[in-house]
């Protein structure tokens, strides 16, 4: 991967729609320009394997995004020119206060479904559950439209400050049939779906989810509540145990720990636990391993295909790129893929953010319906708009 000695609020300061940006916990990474472009995550090592052999970059990186449903096309890049740094987490300084600004309102908000048909949506969701549909996760959308165009690279700097610690991305996307013009796919994942790093794999599924509250009593009080609920622990190893089981056949050793661990991001407590392998053959390209684990349980259900089924037939949107995957890849396969969670697609004046829960025995549907608005304050808190919408 090419170096760049440079600063990661220099790369978010550089960025501009029509580049592709991310930021994870091991490095920042901008794209610009398009040497070549696959649809599909599992052509990426050919194609960077082509691009190497035609001599237009010694050292290519692809970057991109994958959809949720398995037959959509993925959009997926050699740019022209990668920039690197070093993770944001490292450079927490007087930027941060400088590049923080919120959006100019007002926002019409439009929510799919209404916040009641979500209710009902969860309601019907836990009668559906049995032997053949464990766990499903619903999730709805929110259209915001703004006074004018959405200014993404000022989403992305205040996504990337508030949760350095996660995985910041803003990729371009070509363009929607009815919305011309630049699309951008945006969001801060606290979610890694797997890394893979020599002849190391990691996955760090997350389930199970409370709030947090400004209240430092309550915020303690519902990590301490997450930690020792059964229903999240239960919802948590569902994911744990799919994940594991999809590095399984890669790896001579995997790791899984027993217990969960808690981990915060601005808005959210989560339940989460690190997998790490050793694989068998360390030229195994990272998009093999994303190919296998997407998507996991703690975006779609157990099992997959029940689950797939009950959110067709209880999602009333299509859910685009948000639940996929967003990452990057070198030619040795090494790369890093985030889960596609606290994200929003922006074209023009308007955007859609979309958040999600798991349901299993047990949910109820008026705390689902929290759970998916503390998720979607990710986002909202990005605008600038710190109420409920
Ligand atoms: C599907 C989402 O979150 C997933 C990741 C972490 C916790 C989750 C949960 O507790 O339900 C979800 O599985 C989302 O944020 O839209």
């Amino acid at each position: 991967m090419p170096h760049h000695p440079t600063s990661p609020s220099s790369l978010l300061a550089a960025y501009a729609p029509g580049m592709s940006l991310i930021a994870t916990p091991e490095r920042t990474l901008l794209g610009e320009g398009a040497l070549d472009t696959t649809d599909d995550l599992a052509r990426v090592p050919e194609m960077l394997r082509g691009v190497r052999d035609a001599g237009w970059h010694r050292d290519p990186v692809a970057i991109g995004a994958v959809p949720f449903a398995p037959d959509a096309p993925a959009h997926l890049t050699v740019p022209a020119a990668v920039h690197t740094a070093p993770p944001l987490a490292s450079a927490r300084d007087a930027a941060e206060a400088a590049e923080r600004r919120a959006l100019p309102g007002p926002w019409k908000a439009e929510a799919l479904p209404e916040p009641e048909e979500h209710r009902t949506a969860v309601q019907r969701a836990v009668q559906s559950l049995g032997p053949d549909l464990e766990k499903v996760v619903l999730a709805r959308s929110l259209r915001l439209v703004g006074p004018g165009p959405v200014d993404a690279a000022q989403v992305l700097r205040n996504l990337a400050w508030r949760d350095p610690a996660g995985f910041t991305f803003a990729m371009n996307l070509p363009p929607r049939t009815e919305l011309p013009g630049p699309r951008t796919f945006i969001g801060a994942s606290p979610e890694l779906l797997v890394a893979k790093r020599g002849g190391r794999a990691l996955s760090n599924p997350l389930a199970g989810s409370r709030p947090r509250s400004a209240d430092a009593t309550k915020d303690q009080h519902n990590a301490v509540e997450l930690l020792g609920s059964a229903k999240d622990r239960r919802e948590h190893a569902l994911v744990v145990d799919a994940v594991a089981e999809g590095l399984r056949p890669f790896c001579t050793r995997l790791d899984v720990p027993g217990e969960p661990e808690l981990i915060r991001t601005a808005t959210m407590w989560h339940l989460s636990t690190r997998v790490t392998g050793e694989l068998a053959d360390p030229d195994t390209p990272s998009v093999e391993l994303a190919r296998a684990l997407h998507p996991t349980p703690a975006v779609c259900g157990t099992p997959t295909g029940a689950a797939r089924d009950a959110i067709s037939r209880l999602e009333p949107f299509d859910r685009g790129f948000y639940t996929g995957a967003v990452g990057y890849t070198d030619a040795s396969g090494d790369g890093e893929w985030a889960v596609a969670i606290r994200c929003a697609d922006i074209s023009g004046d308007g955007l859609d953010l979309y958040a999600g829960g798991g349901i299993v025995e047990g949910s109820d549907p008026a705390e689902e319906l929290d759970e998916t608005s503390a998720k979607l304050r990710t986002l909202l808190l990005a605008l600038g708009i710190n109420r409920a919408l």
